[in-house]
């Protein structure tokens, strides 16, 4: 899978050569590009802004440069995210989506965002390019580059082969299956008592299904503690005969 950026801070991206999303890189699994928007502002001063048409505060990214890059970055079938406080709201499930396109292409606005011609150009269907305009929560960030680090994260860990055997994503929260829709319930490592607290018995009793069942009972507390919102949705035909008696 292919991931460009196109952003004026490139530097914001070199954590993408650490970790997990460097070793995937390493084994082919993974492919990134961050470019420097600058590089297609052909003025002396590389302008890449200026005052909002209207009046009002701050400035606005012109749309020249953001045409020039994007038309040298996008391939077809590649799918334009654009990180916006306005957006779609990005989720697990949007993350699924996005990693099952052959490229994709994050533009980093700053300022008060990039000019809505830019997004409106490539939405039209004679572009061949699917443009999502994303929201990773309801707060303002002061540009693009940090929502797309998530969203990189987010979708990379969905590509088959990036996560090793040790981790898996059919166990993530929102995952699809049995416990999507609960939040992660506790977990334990060794030693079995430490500073006088001990591991829950049934995760050493060896009774799978005791510890399948005490998992999901945990997640369920969990949610209902701390995201009943997602227990709504979860609705009485996600929940079986016992977890009702929880
Ligand atoms: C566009 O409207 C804006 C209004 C006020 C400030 C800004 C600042 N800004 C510029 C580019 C940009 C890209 C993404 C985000 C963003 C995304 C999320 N979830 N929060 N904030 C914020 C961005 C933009």
């Amino acid at each position: 899978m292919r991931f460009d950026i196109i952003t004026i801070f490139p530097e914001y991206f070199t954590p993408l050569s650490a970790s997990l999303l460097g070793k995937a890189q390493d084994r082919g699994l993974l492919s990134f590009g961050v470019h420097d928007l600058r590089e297609w502002a052909y003025d002396r001063h590389r302008t890449v802004d200026d005052t909002p048409y209207g009046g009002g505060p701050g400035m606005v990214m012109k749309p020249e440069p953001w045409g020039q890059a994007l038309d040298d970055v996008l391939t077809p079938g590649a799918r334009l995210v654009v990180p916006t406080p306005s957006g779609r709201r990005f989720t697990q499930k949007v993350a699924g989506e996005l990693a099952a396109s052959p490229q994709l292409v994050f533009a980093c606005g700053r300022y008060e965002g990039i000019d809505s011609r830019v997004m409106a150009h490539y939405s039209s269907p004679s572009s061949g390019v699917e443009v999502d305009e994303l929201s990773i929560g309801d707060y303002v960030l002061a540009g693009g580059e940090v929502a797309v680090l998530v969203m990189i994260e987010a979708v990379s860990r969905l590509v088959p082969g990036v996560l090793g055997n040790a981790e898996s994503v059919s166990d993530d929260s929102f995952a699809p299956g049995r416990m999507e829709n609960l939040v992660e319930g506790p977990v334990y490592t060794k030693p079995p008592v430490w500073r006088g607290l001990e591991v829950p018995q049934v995760l050493t009793s060896g009774h799978h299904g005791r510890i399948a069942r005490w998992r999901r009972d945990e997640a369920l507390r969990r949610t209902a503690a701390l995201r009943p919102d997602l227990l709504a949705r979860l609705g009485r035909e996600g929940l079986d005969k016992h977890d009702r008696r929880l």
